[in-house]
């Protein structure tokens, strides 16, 4: 079994690696992107299934709560965690439309819109981000595979290039973390323009 566990390590690694060498200049870009947009007083909302939809809740509890640095909190919501607003808008329109109803009910234009599927199939997410586009939002993907049907309609995708959805969740929650903290650094740290 150790030799299963060093295995699953390996992959992580290498993944890491293919995060590293394929996703980094478009990290760079979500951190404008999300930067720019919470300076110019704008929300973040943030949606996934399964682990994703952990991921979801863990990146806007960093940007309402904080991530490393002493400063005010920022504006951001998942939309994953009400069980009365999932519930009534799964039982009465269908789990497609969870998502969507919420960017419909809370999102502005200049809105951050972020959507996280390691297929980049799921079509609750798809439909959120459809409606966001239209209503002027940015969105942001973090997805894996080939991107699927998401990766093609967002402003940003960034896609783990894997085929294994548990090392895809670890490239997604990584470059979260390092988005959060670029982001506040980029607003209230060491961090000026283009550095
Ligand atoms: O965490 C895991 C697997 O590691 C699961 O809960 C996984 O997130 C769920 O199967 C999701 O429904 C997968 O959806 P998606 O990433 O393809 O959009
Ligand atoms: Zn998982």
């Amino acid at each position: 079994m150790t030799g299963e566990i060093k295995a699953q390590l390996q992959s992580h690694r290498e993944v890491m690696e293919l995060v590293e060498s394929r996703l980094a200049e478009r990290l760079e870009a979500a951190v404008e992107l999300v930067a720019t947009a919470l300076s110019e007083g704008n929300k973040l909302l943030v949606m996934g299934n399964g682990g994703s939809a952990g991921d979801a809740q863990h990146l806007a509890a960093e940007i309402v709560g904080r991530f490393k640095l002493e400063r005010r909190g920022l504006p951001a919501i998942a939309l994953t965690t009400d069980t009365s607003i999932l519930t009534a808008i799964g039982n009465d329109y269908g789990f497609e439309q969870v998502f969507r109803r919420q960017v419909e009910a809370l999102a502005a234009p200049g809105d951050v819109v972020v959507g996280i599927s390691t297929s980049g199939n799921s079509p609750n997410v798809l439909a959120a981000l459809s409606l966001a586009r239209e209503m002027g939002c940015r969105t942001v993907g973090f997805l894996g595979r080939d991107g699927g049907t998401i990766g093609p309609m967002v402003d940003l995708d960034l896609t783990v290039p894997s085929q294994d959805t548990p090392r895809i969740q670890e490239g997604h929650i990584t470059m979260i973390h390092i988005l959060c903290d670029l982001v506040e650094r980029r607003m209230f740290g060491d961090l000026a323009t283009n550095s």
